[in-house]
């Protein structure tokens, strides 16, 4: 009744309430505390305002563009990539978050090459629950004394000793995809599983008996990514107390229980068999073994890894600490991964129990979802691609002749067609699609002289770089000519980096490309690949690894009238 009489003595008296003063002095508070967060961060905002992008709406920036599905996300970006000159880096504001896209070498090489700017964006921290302080997103010196130590265990000399099995394994895959001969399948789920198991037997030194199938592995590691990539896209999924309450994070917990018990059985067995005294053993199939060292001395010729181009997914010129001389490496540094951790962790000086675990998971992570998604989209252009499958079939039969004898280190070294089948592959479909770094410090960019602010996100888009028509002609079109000695050459070096470049450049590339040309190349000595969904339908997926949404559809006819006569002699190993 008062107040219908003095409203503004009611405004008083409310105002006096411990409700009514929080109000009163959250405006005021909120205004102040947004003026000096604005203050603090004026030259980010400078320097931001000469970057072309869009200025997106305040507060969320362009944040409504991350809406939709992977592919809708993929498609927007991709559409709104095209509106600005492919010179220029972009900006984009995410929230409060400045993040430039590059587009230029020039600019990828200052970032890539530097020895500064090395620290992983903020967005690696999602990876925290399951990779700890892994090589791939930890920083500082803990990450140079990882890097030193597992360098090394991805050495040609290492790699070498891994043919019988990538061999072994990679029919193994002819003999599962029997079963698909004759109808559509999702090349995908066999390349996940094949690539788990085959890192189990390599790097981890487990044997094939000893596993436990990598599919449940392989599909909890999908899911995972899906649930990193919505954080990464759906802003309110970021703080973590929003996303401990949603079921998100329950899904979250469950799949990472799958992760970890795979990886902490492989430490756990593994340890039994060194506290038993063995050492550094690597599981090997002596059947293949002796089918290998024999194909080894028939094809002895002299062809050199310089002198075979790309064999190992470097652009001409570009050196990294995997590129030492094959005789710098001394014996105790010729162990395979896993040996050579837990051998450093004897005395917990060089390693901890949880570093072993933190780095196991990164490379169980790192070197199976890549190669999987690597080598079905070479899988899918094979199949759409008729004349080009033929030429690398020439090739191979060049090679291997009628024979169905296993691949040898010299072989790869030849198989130069399929080398650039498998480079242009990585061109089109890169499958880190994006590479994503911390400023500490604001950077002058070579291409327009621009200055990219200290603390904004900087992104190397290697799908949008590997598609700038001004360095590949016609770039959406498969065409392994790309990589003829003579066009790589006359390209920056920094236009290619499907596996990064520079101090953090991928330390399983060589790995890669090696396990593939074998893995790839059995496949296609054994089947005909075939595929309808014409690449214009791919629908793509702006992911933690590109995938495609819809499945990598291809169908298969047998090449050979006979089966592939696997023998499989139990290696030695350890139970998982
Ligand atoms: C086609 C296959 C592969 C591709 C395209 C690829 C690509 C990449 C890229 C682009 C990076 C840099 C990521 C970033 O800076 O955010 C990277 C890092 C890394 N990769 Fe790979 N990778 C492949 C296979 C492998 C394999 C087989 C392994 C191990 C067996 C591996 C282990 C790693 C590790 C540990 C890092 C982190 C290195 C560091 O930060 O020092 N990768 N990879």
């Amino acid at each position: 009744m008062d107040s219908l009489v003095n409203p503004n003595k009611m405004a008083v008296t409310d105002l006096l309430t411990p409700t009514g003063l929080f109000y009163y002095l959250l405006v005021p508070t909120v205004i102040l505390w947004y003026a000096y967060f604005r203050y603090q961060r004026r030259r980010l905002y400078e320097l931001a305002a000469k970057i072309p992008g869009p200025e997106g709406l305040p507060l969320i920036g362009s944040a409504l563009e991350f809406m939709g599905s992977a592919n809708d996300i993929y498609i927007n970006m991709w559409n709104r990539s095209l509106e600005y000159s492919s010179e220029t880096p972009v900006k984009v504001w995410i929230g409060p978050r400045l993040m430039v896209f590059l587009q230029d070498p020039r600019d990828v090489e200052v970032i890539l090459s530097s020895n500064v700017h090395l620290d992983k964006s903020t967005e690696y921290r999602y990876f925290q629950p399951w990779f700890g302080n892994g090589l791939l997103i930890s920083t500082g010196d803990h990450w140079r004394s990882h890097r030193k130590l597992i360098a090394p265990t991805f050495h040609l000399n290492v790699l070498k000793s891994f043919i019988d099995l990538f061999n072994h394994n990679s029919r193994g895959v002819v003999e599962k995809l029997r079963k698909e001969v004759g109808h559509e399948f999702d090349a995908h789920e066999y390349m996940s599983e094949a690539t788990v198991e085959i890192l189990l037997e390599t790097a981890m030194g487990v044997s094939k008996k000893e596993q436990q199938s990598g599919f449940e592995y392989a599909m909890a590691v999908m899911k995972m990514c899906d649930i990193l990539h919505l954080r990464h896209t759906k802003f309110w999924l970021r703080p973590e107390t929003i996303f401990r309450m949603t079921s998100y994070f329950s899904e979250q917990t469950k799949l990472l229980g799958i992760i970890h018990g795979l990886t902490k059985r492989v430490i756990k067995n593994k340890k039994l068999e060194f506290n038993k005294g063995v050492r550094g053993s690597l599981a090997s199939y002596p059947g293949m073994k002796a089918e290998t060292a024999k194909a080894e001395t028939s094809t002895a010729k002299t062809t050199k890894v310089e002198d075979s181009g790309m064999s190992y997914g470097q652009s001409a010129g570009l050196k990294d600490d995997l590129d030492v001389d094959d005789n710098d490496v001394g014996e105790k540094k010729r162990l395979a991964f896993l040996d050579l951790l837990i051998e450093s962790a004897q005395n917990g000086v060089v390693l901890t129990d949880q570093d072993i675990k933190e780095e196991v998971d990164t490379i169980m992570f790192e070197g199976h979802d890549t190669t999987a998604a690597g080598s079905s989209f070479f899988l899918c252009m094979m199949g759409l691609h008729q004349d080009i499958q033929d030429k690398v079939v020439e090739e191979l039969d060049q090679i291997f002749g009628d024979s169905d004898r296993p691949a040898t280190f010299q072989d790869t070294l030849e198989m130069k067609y399929l080398e650039r089948c498998m480079l242009e592959t990585l061109r089109m479909y890169p499958p880190v699609p994006i590479i994503a770094r911390q400023l500490r410090e604001e950077v002058k960019m070579a291409s327009t002289g621009v200055t990219i602010p200290a603390g904004c996100t900087v992104v190397v888009a290697t799908v949008k770089l590997h598609r700038n028509e001004e360095i590949y002609p016609n770039p959406t079109v498969f065409n392994p000519d790309n990589f003829l000695p003579e066009k790589s050459a006359n390209r920056h070096y920094y236009a290619f980096v499907p596996f990064s470049a520079g101090p953090r450049s991928c330390v399983g590339r060589k790995y890669a490309m090696l396990k593939l040309k074998i893995l790839l190349s059995t496949i296609l000595r054994n089947y005909r690949i075939k595929a309808t969904i014409p690449e214009k339908d791919f629908k793509l997926t702006a992911d933690i690894i590109l995938k495609r949404a819809d499945g990598f559809k291809i169908s298969l006819e047998p090449r050979k009238k006979s089966g592939l006569n696997i023998t499989s002699p139990v290696a030695p190993g350890v139970r998982v």
